[in-house]
């Protein structure tokens, strides 16, 4: 259980601080999906480093299974837009990563991943031989390397064509539905966010805060085209929009 209570995260600025999340409360449970959404300087990478451990610097409680989440672990995955691969390495190197191919046990493991991830036949590749979507796939198995117990995804398909980006929402449930770790997963797109999400948050900007967690009940996998999904679509749109209205406060007052 991934457990949030009353995060705060201010940035001191030239211009006075910024709050960047206020009052955060949520509670994730094990195995649980759940999708991030809101305009650009809402807090929604500020909340994926807090809780992956590279910003301990915060008021609140975030604990992870009861414990703080202090610093990075193996008990977390991260995966950002850009796949950050050794670019001379191959891909099972790179998933692999400072553990040795040598060892049996990593070798196995190494290769379900690879199975995982749809790379068959790509395990001597380099990253300059991948498509963008096949070398985000690498960095989503070298998270998982270790069996982290949640994954945190800041805008994992950003940088990829509506094509691949919709393969790899695909390829990301069967890796969720086979392995069922807990997983947080920010996008700027709405139907990624309801298509992937069990829940989907809703953030609002000046100060960070959430708006409103929305439950997106639709078993998978789910037809973007049918009639429940566009429902809860609209549903998050018309808050989507709410946040877009939202006045911006005064910049003097520094949030
Ligand atoms: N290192 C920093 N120093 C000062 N301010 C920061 C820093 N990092 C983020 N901020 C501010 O905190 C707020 C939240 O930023 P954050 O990057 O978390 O938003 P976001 O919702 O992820 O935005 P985007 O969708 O554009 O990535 C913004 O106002 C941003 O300017």
């Amino acid at each position: 259980m991934l457990a949030i209570q009353g995060l705060t995260k201010i940035f001191p600025a030239p211009a006075g601080e910024v709050v960047a999340l206020r009052d955060i409360r949520l509670e994730i449970g094990p195995g649980r999906l759940v999708t991030f959404i809101g305009p650009s300087g809402c807090g929604k990478s500020t909340l994926l480093k807090i809780a992956a451990g590279l910003d301990a610097s915060y008021e609140g409680s975030i604990t992870l299974d009861g414990r703080p989440i202090e610093g990075p672990s193996v008990e977390k995955g991260v995966i950002f837009q850009e796949p950050r691969l050794f670019p001379w390495w191959t891909v099972e190197k790179n998933i692999a990563a400072n553990a040795s191919l040598r060892d049996a046990a990593v070798r196995r493991r190494v290769g379900e991943l690879i199975e995982l991830v749809r790379l068959k036949g790509f395990e001597k590749a380099y990253p300059s031989e991948l498509s963008g979507g096949m070398a985000q796939r690498v960095a989503i198995a070298r998270a998982l390397l270790r069996r982290p117990k949640v994954l945190l995804l800041d805008e994992p398909f950003g940088a990829l064509d509506a094509f691949t980006r919709a393969h790899m929402q695909e390829v990301l449930l069967d890796i969720w539905q086979s392995d069922r770790t807990t997983m947080l997963f920010v996008t700027h797109d709405l139907d990624e966010a309801v298509f992937l999400g069990q829940q989907v948050v809703i953030m609002n900007p000046r100060p960070g805060h959430i708006r409103r967690v929305v439950s997106v009940d639709l078993p998978y996998p789910r037809q973007r085209t049918g009639a429940p999904f566009q429902e809860i679509r609209g549903v998050v749109l018309r808050e989507f929009e709410k946040v877009e209205e939202a006045p911006v406060p005064d910049p003097g007052a520094g949030i």
